[in-house]
């Protein structure tokens, strides 16, 4: 570990940089990684607190390393020149290359800060070297990082398809449904009753397409379908207001819109802090409709249904 690179991040909040108008998350060398944990006061072993991500093709480590035993974030922050930012904010602001790489080191820290004691014999479980699993000293139990399975939506009817929005969504941005999928179902059941609930709407068929790992809430994977809404039963949406804000059909060419003009500016301000007390988000008021970021699944299942016309007429 005293070679490779890192992603640091503190209580999970990524580290970032400026990066022309927006930010990037920044790839460490380890003597670059060790000297951040010599401002924050800790000793080089620290370093070892790093999990594995992956290998680069020429075989260099990268890592993932949260450097929450330094109080001071203040001054890492100063050490490092950029910011620790939540990782909703993140998301929102980053380009997209960095993102999953972002999103696998958060999810497995996070793992490994939720299960850091036995569920077997309530012990400190022991990770192994590279963070890939923890054992139970007592009874050899091995539990490994877990993903929840969620399902993800664009329903369609004809030329228009179903967005929803959520009060913690930025502005004016709207998004496919989604749900976590309840032990025993499967995807096609799981799809149908999270519609049904959330819309009120039945589906009459549908196609998986993608899947994404998410590091919201926890961890999830993303099970990515286009469905067609059932005949006769589209005008009335019923929308489950403890869970979206608003929801509503949206035509092909607004839709267009929304992919053709970048991100309203007044929609993500106040969105690159780092706590909930600094943020001043825009209210919803008149910032235009816009899409997710286009390295979330939901982008992908809107630009396909865009790009391919008769998309919505296809089922299994
Ligand atoms: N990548 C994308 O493009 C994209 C787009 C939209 C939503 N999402 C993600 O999909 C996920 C699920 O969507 P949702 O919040 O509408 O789900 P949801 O409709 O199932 O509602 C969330 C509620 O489900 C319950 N729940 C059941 N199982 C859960 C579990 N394993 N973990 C957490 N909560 C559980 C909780 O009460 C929670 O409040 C969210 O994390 C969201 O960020 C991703
Ligand atoms: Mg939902």
């Amino acid at each position: 570990m005293d070679s490779g690179l890192y992603l640091l991040f503190h209580r999970l909040a990524p580290f970032v940089q400026r990066h022309n108008s927006g930010y990037r998350a920044t790839w460490l060398p380890a003597a670059e990684a060790l000297r951040v944990l010599d401002v924050g006061g800790q000793p080089p072993e620290r370093l070892h607190d790093a999990v594995l991500l992956d290998c680069t093709p020429d075989l260099t480590p990268r890592f993932a390393l949260d450097t929450a035993s330094c109080a001071n974030k203040g001054a890492l922050e100063a050490a490092l020149d950029g910011s620790f930012m939540k990782m909703r904010s993140a998301f929102f602001l980053l380009s997209g290359k960095d993102a999953h790489m972002l999103s696998k080191g958060q999810a497995l820290l996070r793992w490994h800060g939720d299960h850091r004691f036995s569920g077997r014999s309530g012990r400190l479980s022991l990770r192994d070297a590279s963070g890939s699993k923890r054992t139970c000293p007592d009874t050899g139990h091995v539990q490994y990082p877990q993903m929840a399975p969620v399902v993800i939506v664009l329903v369609v009817d004809g030329d228009r398809c179903l967005l929803a929005r959520k009060d913690i969504h930025p502005p004016g941005m709207y998004s496919t449904i989604a749900g976590f999928c309840d032990i025993g179902e499967n995807v096609d059941m799981a799809v149908r009753r999270e519609v049904a609930e959330e819309v009120g709407v039945t589906v009459s068929s549908l196609n998986f397409v993608f899947s994404q790992h998410w590091p919201f809430p926890s961890s999830s994977m993303m099970l990515a379908c286009h469905a067609v809404a059932e005949e006769g039963h589209t005008e009335q949406i019923s929308v489950d207001t403890t869970e979206l804000e608003d929801a509503r059909w949206f035509s092909r060419d607004e839709v267009h819109s929304a992919f053709s003009r970048p991100v309203p500016p007044e929609a993500l301000s106040g969105w690159a802090v780092s706590s909930p007390e600094e943020s001043s988000q825009a209210a919803p008021g008149d910032v235009p409709f816009w899409v997710p970021p286009k390295w979330t699944v939901a982008h992908w299942l809107i630009r396909e249904w865009i790009q391919v016309p008769k998309l919505g007429l296809m089922s299994r």
